[in-house]
């Protein structure tokens, strides 16, 4: 993310294409610089280790086989700040269902990188009852090492509490049951 970052509050990396905001487009890391490590044998290995286990994680928790399920794309590192939007990309704090905005997707999870109230103000998971009319909340803290898990239909529709101080760091890894989209785990780049 060093390498990019977005103009306005949200950058994303994602580690399949390579695509990582830079002011307010995208460039594709993998392609501008091929003189860097973007992905290091051991951070492939990491994230191919923590897919297992959250793909693992999702087969328990759905009572669903693991092979039954695939990593899609896009599968990808955020940072959510406080920053003015410049492009609707930057827009993350917006109710959604996630198959709406990634076709491929049937489950989601969001591995979180830092803390809550203490690396970031705001920046709350919520999920919603309904998407035109909201009744009630369900809201999940984001917490160093803390896996969120759940079916990317309109069963699910959700948004991000704008963030209102700091730097929020989340992972995206997300699946499909649909073995066309699936790809393969993010290699060495
Ligand atoms: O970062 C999060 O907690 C969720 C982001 C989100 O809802 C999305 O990218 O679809
Ligand atoms: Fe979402």
């Amino acid at each position: 993310m060093a390498l990019g970052g977005s103009s306005g509050g949200a950058t994303i990396m994602d580690l399949h294409s390579g695509a990582l905001s830079f002011n307010d487009k995208f460039i594709n890391v993998y392609s501008q610089h091929q003189d860097i490590k973007i992905l290091t044998p051991s951070d492939a290995a990491i994230y191919n280790f923590v897919k297992k286990k959250i793909q693992e994680a999702i087969a328990e928790a759905f009572e669903i086989e693991s092979t039954s399920f695939h990593l899609t794309h896009p599968t990808f590192f955020s940072r959510l700040t406080n920053v003015e939007p410049t492009t609707v990309h930057d827009e993350y704090w917006h109710q959604h269902v996630d198959k709406i905005t990634y076709e491929s997707f049937h489950y989601t999870s969001l591995l979180y990188l830092n803390d809550y109230a203490k690396d970031f103000q705001g920046g709350r998971f919520v999920f919603t009852d309904d998407i035109s009319k909201p009744t009630k909340n369900t809201t999940v803290e984001p917490r160093k090492g803390r896996v969120l898990m759940f079916t990317s239909g309109s069963e699910n529709p959700h948004y991000v509490e704008r963030v209102t101080k700091g730097s929020r760091f989340a992972i995206t890894v997300s699946f499909t049951c649909d073995s066309s989209k699936a790809i393969k785990d993010p290699e060495p780049k």
